[in-house]
């Protein structure tokens, strides 16, 4: 096997993440089977594209594989990994997506055999969305993915995981399974459940105040969008990360307290000093970056609130070669007109985009 574009590839759990794989993966050449309990998203894999043929077992998908990716629901991912063992060939790799890390590789180090390599994996991208309709080939671009380090798997075959999921326009990282842990208790499962504290307390009040959501704007959006995520999916992984997610809590905790403190006993300084200090952490992040690794040069377009308004700014961007490597439609002025985030390539691509929108009338200026 000269490249690992030779590897044979199967993919177990075809939802939002697995089904993204399998897209971005086809896309770059590889040969992908894959298998999901749920036949129609097996089927509807298929038909997109994500997966190359259609098997009908699990035996006949992960047979003639040499490296298995599992895209399950958490509490699943071990299970998967023993079930798969007796079908294998000698010398696979299993590398799995799953959201938190020292549980899986605590539940899969004891029957896992010499024989066989795991990389636990974790890319930092992903959705509030569900199933392998939400599925996307570039979710992966520009997004940072996490391997973990295993004590039986050498480097190298991590480096080899590593060189397949590249090509997904991911940048890779390796962490110890319980650092990784801990960050993603702080930047993610801690983020899922304010979303979801937030939503349920403006819930209650709109039960005594019939229309309060209805005037909730960019901020409340901005802030609860991944409370939408699938609740089982979420249980899941709070529930396996639970000392991280309680340490965060912690943390949390006390900042809420010392915020409110600041209001009860009417201290501005205390106050503005307190949000002086969360502006700054939170521009620590920086605004170029999707996740934390790769400098995106980012624009910021004004467009009336009508059909082709977006293509239009694609189409002049388009027409002087200008390639997009990322876009958000910032929903939050909803119906007097809209905003678009695009990321450009480099410094000079965003200049000349800058340049471009302007001849055309358009607002638009860096982020
Ligand atoms: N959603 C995100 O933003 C995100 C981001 C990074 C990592 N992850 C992780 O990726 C994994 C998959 O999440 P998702 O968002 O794609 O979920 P999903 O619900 O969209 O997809 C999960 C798929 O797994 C299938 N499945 C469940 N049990 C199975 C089993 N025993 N055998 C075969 N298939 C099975 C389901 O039918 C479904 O199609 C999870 O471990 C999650 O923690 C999710
Ligand atoms: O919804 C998104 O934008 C995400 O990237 C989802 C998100 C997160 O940021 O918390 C959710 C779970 C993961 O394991 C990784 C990413």
């Amino acid at each position: 096997m000269n490249t690992v574009i030779d590897m044979n590839i199967a993919i177990v759990g075809l939802g939002l993440m697995g089904g993204s794989l399998g897209l971005s993966l086809a896309r770059s050449g590889f040969r992908v089977s894959g298998w999901d309990s749920d036949r129609r998203a097996q089927a509807e894999a298929f038909k997109i594209g994500a997966i190359s043929r259609l098997t009908d077992s699990l035996q006949e998908t992960v047979a003639g594989a040499d490296l298995v990716f599992v895209a399950t629901p958490v509490g699943w991912i071990a299970e998967t990994i023993r079930s798969c063992l007796p079908l294998v060939k000698p010398g696979v790799i299993f590398s799995d997506l799953g959201s938190i890390k020292q549980m899986v590789v605590d539940q899969v180090s004891p029957f896992l055999p010499d024989a066989c390599y795991f990389v636990p994996g974790h890319p930092m991208t992903g959705s509030e969305q569900q199933g392998i309709a939400a599925a996307d080939p570039f979710l992966f671009q520009n997004a940072a993915y996490i391997l973990v380090e295993h004590p039986r798997t050498p480097a190298e075959i991590r480096e080899r995981v590593g060189k397949v999921l590249a090509t997904t326009g991911a940048h890779l990282l390796t962490l110890g399974a319980a650092d990784h842990d801990r960050i993603v208790g702080m930047v993610s499962h801690l983020p899922h459940l304010i979303a979801a504290v937030l939503a349920k307390t403006a819930g209650t009040e709109e039960e005594a105040r019939p229309g309060t959501l209805n005037l909730a704007a960019g901020g409340f959006r901005d802030t609860t969008r991944v409370a939408t995520g699938s609740p089982t999916l979420w249980e899941g992984i709070i529930a396996g990360n639970k000392q991280m997610v309680l340490l965060a809590l912690d943390s949390f905790q006390r900042e809420l307290a010392a915020a409110r403190q600041f209001i009860a006993e009417d201290d501005p300084a205390g106050l503005t000093d307190f949000l002086r200090q969360a502006r700054d952490v939170r521009l620590q992040i920086p605004a170029k970056n999707k996740g934390f690794l790769t400098l995106l040069h980012e624009l910021v377009v004004t467009i009336e609130d009508r059909p082709g308004a977006i293509h239009e700014v694609l189409q002049d961007l388009a027409d002087v070669g200008l390639n997009i490597k990322d876009i958000e439609i910032l929903r939050v002025r909803e119906g007097d007109g809209g905003t678009l985030r695009l990321a450009l390539e480099n410094e000079p691509d965003a200049d000349r985009a800058l340049a471009v929108l302007a001849s055309k009338g358009i607002k638009a200026k860096r982020r």
